[in-house]
């Protein structure tokens, strides 16, 4: 078995590293929650790992802040797989009575889910930030919502609603806009007006940010098909992020 838990732009070293080091018939599991973007488009990181390893990969996807998960707090997860038998297999090995996993036969959205909800919780930042409270905070993750799957089936028509109801949909979405690093960079951004790159470097001890590298791939990838005025939250945030636009945009323009 192979785990892969690190950000995105390391993947296709660590592919490299492994290339001939590992059996046939090893399986492969994606924890990161982010996507690949290149010229032609748009890959999935579980796509990645089986193009260049040519061995089957599940991913692992929920409402699952590191800390929380590490002090055995309880909370469920989303394992989506191809193969029933590889999403049975992980799903015993992750499974404890505090980490409960479901298994779902939809890899894409449940990779897409975990990458996309992180923007969105930049905007669940942002709304705390400027003290818009409760009602915004919801609104913003509906609206969110709506965009993640509007986005996911655009892409894939395969992608399937009931996944939004799992732990790596609607769950990671609430988890991630009430605490987790984009949530908390993204205030900081509004109460001390500094760039989003410098609250990363002073604020995560080396960790990266996935939201705003995120909205940037999600900014690349509808630009170029001239669909931004479709998803209208997410390319407020991308704006908020990378071109000096004013937080309070973030109610403004959706
Ligand atoms: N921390 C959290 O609460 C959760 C994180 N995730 C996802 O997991 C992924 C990783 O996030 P974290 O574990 O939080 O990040 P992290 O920063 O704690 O860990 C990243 C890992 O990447 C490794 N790394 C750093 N530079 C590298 C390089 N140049 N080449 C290869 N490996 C390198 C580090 O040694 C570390 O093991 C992200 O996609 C994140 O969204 C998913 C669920 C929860
Ligand atoms: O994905 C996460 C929790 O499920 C972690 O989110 P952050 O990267 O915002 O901390």
């Amino acid at each position: 078995m192979r785990g892969f838990a690190v950000h995105n732009p390391f993947v296709t070293s660590i592919c490299k590293q492994l290339r001939g080091r590992i059996r046939p018939d090893a399986k492969a599991i994606s924890l990161i929650k982010g996507i690949d973007v290149n010229e032609d488009g748009f890959r999935l990181i579980t796509d990645m790992i089986q193009e260049s390893l040519h061995i089957k990969a599940c991913v692992l996807s929920g409402a699952n802040i590191a800390s929380e998960v590490a002090e055995e707090k309880f909370c469920e997860t989303t394992i989506g797989y191809r193969v029933r038998a590889d999403g049975e297999l992980f799903r015993d090995i992750f499974h404890t009575p505090s980490f409960r996993v479901n298994i779902v036969e939809d890899v894409i959205g449940v990779e897409l889910c975990g990458a996309l909800k992180n923007i969105v919780a930049i905007g669940g930042g942002l709304v705390d930030g400027l003290k818009l409270g409760d009602n915004t905070k919801a609104a913003l993750i509906r609206i969110g919502l709506y965009e993640m799957r509007k986005f996911s089936k655009m892409f894939y028509s395969s992608v399937m609603d009931e996944t939004f109801f799992e732990s790596c949909g609607v769950a990671d979405l609430i988890t991630t806009c009430a605490g987790g690093r984009n949530r908390k960079v993204a205030e900081a951004h509004v109460t001390t007006g500094k760039s989003f790159d410098q609250l990363e470097q002073e604020m995560l001890n080396g960790q990266k940010l996935q939201g705003t590298s995120t909205a940037k791939d999600m900014f690349d990838i509808l630009s170029k098909r001239g669909l931004l005025h479709e998803f209208p939250l997410m390319t407020t945030i991308y704006r908020i992020c990378y071109e000096n636009l004013p937080p309070m945009r973030i109610v403004e323009d959706i």
